[in-house]
């Protein structure tokens, strides 16, 4: 596969985009699609890719990753299926939509693979989870997993898994982010400098991630060894179990896969 074709710049079109060229990818190799011209213009200045309409970008491409907010997916499909060259694989990045309902608006035996990626592949630390379609090979997928793979990890899971995964890894930073808010907002409050809060708050939790990351360590065994016994952090926990913090992240991801489920029909 030697063109892409991205059809939809916005956050996760550019996020792939600059990924791939990091990884090696020459830019006229990658040529991105947008309604808007002037997001197109901005992507061309900054990463030297070509430009075009979404016809003309997917009629030159082996592969094309739509790209797009899953409520456009109807709009583009037909685009994408008018245009595609026989045998080109169509990779999916939208949330909650179908292997299967792709499929269906595409020719006949396209192959397809559903890829739920995050924004850490900005610093190529991201997690991506792909599925094949009926008609995806083995070979698609080790590409798909290759073009992840670019910007972080990849796992292969069945498409039953892509809502649960969506409500985990897709939206997930955005959960760890608002952590992140919520404990400098804590600092400010207990009256430290906002920028030294921030800069507490941020290591402690690159720290924490790549102390997970790197001992292998279950979570608990690594909150038990901060928690002293009659200390802050068993003052604090007991704070976080009596306002059910755990129980509001299960309910929370419950609902962030059910939104999932909810677009697959839009
Ligand atoms: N952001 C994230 O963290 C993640 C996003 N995703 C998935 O990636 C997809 C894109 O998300 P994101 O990048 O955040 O969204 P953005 O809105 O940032 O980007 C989508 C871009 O596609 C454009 N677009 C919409 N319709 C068309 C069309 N018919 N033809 C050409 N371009 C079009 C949009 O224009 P306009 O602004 O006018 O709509 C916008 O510029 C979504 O399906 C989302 O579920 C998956 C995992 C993580
Ligand atoms: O919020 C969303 O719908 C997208 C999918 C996962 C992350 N962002």
């Amino acid at each position: 596969m030697n063109s892409l074709a991205v059809v939809g710049a916005g956050v996760m079109g550019e996020t792939l985009i600059a990924g791939l060229i990091r990884a090696g990818w020459e830019p006229s190799q990658i040529t991105a699609a947008d309604r808007h011209a002037a997001r197109l213009t901005e992507l061309s200045a900054r990463h030297g890719i070509s430009i075009a309409d979404t016809e003309p970008a997917v009629a030159g491409a082996d592969a094309v990753v739509i790209v797009v907010k899953p409520q456009d997916v109807a709009e583009v499909l037909p685009q994408v299926a008018s245009a595609l060259r026989p045998g080109a694989l169509v990779v999916s990045l939208c949330a909650g939509v179908s292997t299967s309902r792709l499929e269906a608006a595409l020719p006949d035996g396209t192959p397809v693979v559903r890829v739920m990626p995050n924004t850490p592949a900005q610093v190529d630390e991201g997690m991506a989870a792909i599925s094949g379609g009926s008609s995806a090979t083995a070979a698609n997928l080790e590409f798909v997993t290759g073009l992840l793979s670019a910007v972080g990890k990849v796992v292969t899971v069945p498409e039953k898994y892509q809502d649960a995964v969506t409500a985990i890894s897709g939206s997930g930073p955005a959960y760890l982010f608002f952590v992140v808010e919520a404990m400098i907002d804590a600092g400010v409050m207990l009256g430290l400098p906002r920028d030294i809060a921030t800069t507490l708050v941020v290591q402690t939790m690159y720290g924490s991630a790549k102390l997970l990351a790197d001992s292998g360590e279950h979570p608990t065994v690594l909150r038990e060894r901060v928690t002293s016994p009659g200390g802050t952090t068993a003052a604090a926990l007991r704070e976080l179990e009596a306002n059910k913090v755990k129980a509001a992240f299960i309910t929370a991801m419950e609902a962030a896969r059910d939104r999932s489920r909810d677009l697959a029909g839009s």
